[in-house]
């Protein structure tokens, strides 16, 4: 069993892209995990993997796999790499074009070469929605960590994040606190767990440590999440820069459906074929 693969990168957050419309691989954790082997494998952050269609409107169907082996609901740098793909495919022209994510339509656009825009749909807030049992004070949650109480957002973008704000994202205890909070027993679902610093009303810079990944160069969901968390605090304006590690996205929010779009670099490296 063989087959053709796409690596891709959204600021230097990077995927293996396997297009199974028109060929076959089997695939499950195990599989996942030896192929995301960064000395063993091919090596990614996440699997993006497209399917046939079930809808006359969607192109591909998606699913999304951590390098853990795990399942995820969201993964916004990968939908701008298969926006950025379908579009180098001939597939997407310059209208826009969806695709059915593992949780609902992700509509999609391309911009111009490398660049790529992604619809990342409503965020949802509450604890039923991010899924936490933790029990919100407004719409600040906290959790005692160390014998400290950490206080932070909490919504879905699809999949679930955890936003704390920080003085300098560069000294952000986020090898400690990602995976104490993203695998702590308040999250049935775990959550990727992001430190936002707020540098202007238009501009924050974030780290983000992912489920099933640990801290990666960028977080497209965590960056919306980020700002949706920030917004919602009356903290940034509806269009905001966020810079990571691997690079920046503009963040807005569509003032008239809350949706969250995003703008940001999508990179195609090289071709190959899996055993
Ligand atoms: N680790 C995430 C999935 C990938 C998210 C990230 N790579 C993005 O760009 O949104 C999760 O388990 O929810």
């Amino acid at each position: 069993m063989s087959a053709t693969f796409h690596k891709m990168h959204g600021n230097g957050n990077d995927f293996v892209l396997l297009d199974l419309r028109a060929q076959d691989y089997a695939l499950d954790s195990n599989g996942v995990r030896a192929m995301a082997d960064r000395h063993r494998g091919v090596g990614f952050d996440q699997l993006l993997v497209l399917y046939p269609p079930t809808t006359a409107t969607a192109l591909a169907r998606v699913e999304i796999w951590n390098a853990d082996g795990s399942r995820a609901e969201q993964c916004g740098n990968g939908m701008r790499c298969i926006a950025d793909y379908l579009h180098r495919q001939g597939e997407a022209g310059d209208d826009p074009f969806s695709v059915e994510g593992p949780v609902e339509t992700i509509h999609m656009a391309w911009i111009e070469p490398g660049m790529t825009r992604v619809d990342m749909g409503r965020p949802a807030f509450g604890p039923d929605a991010v899924p936490t049992n933790l029990v919100p004070n407004g719409d600040e949650y906290s959790l005692d960590i160390d014998g400290a109480t950490c206080r932070f957002g909490a919504v879905s973008m699809g999949n679930p994040h955890v936003v704390i704000r920080v003085e300098h994202a560069a000294t952000a205890p986020v090898a400690r606190l990602g995976p104490a909070i993203g695998h702590h027993p308040a999250f049935p679902r775990g959550c990727n767990v992001g430190f936002a610093e707020i540098t202007s009303r238009t501009g924050i810079r974030l780290r983000v440590h992912e489920r099933g990944a640990a801290e990666t160069a960028a977080c497209g969901s965590g960056a919306c999440a980020a700002v949706a968390v920030l917004q919602r605090a009356g903290l940034l304006d509806d269009e905001v820069e966020v810079v990571q590690n691997g690079g920046r996205l503009i963040i807005g929010r569509n003032a008239d459906t809350g949706s969250i779009w995003m703008t940001g670099p999508a990179a195609h490296v090289f071709q190959g074929m899996i055993e």
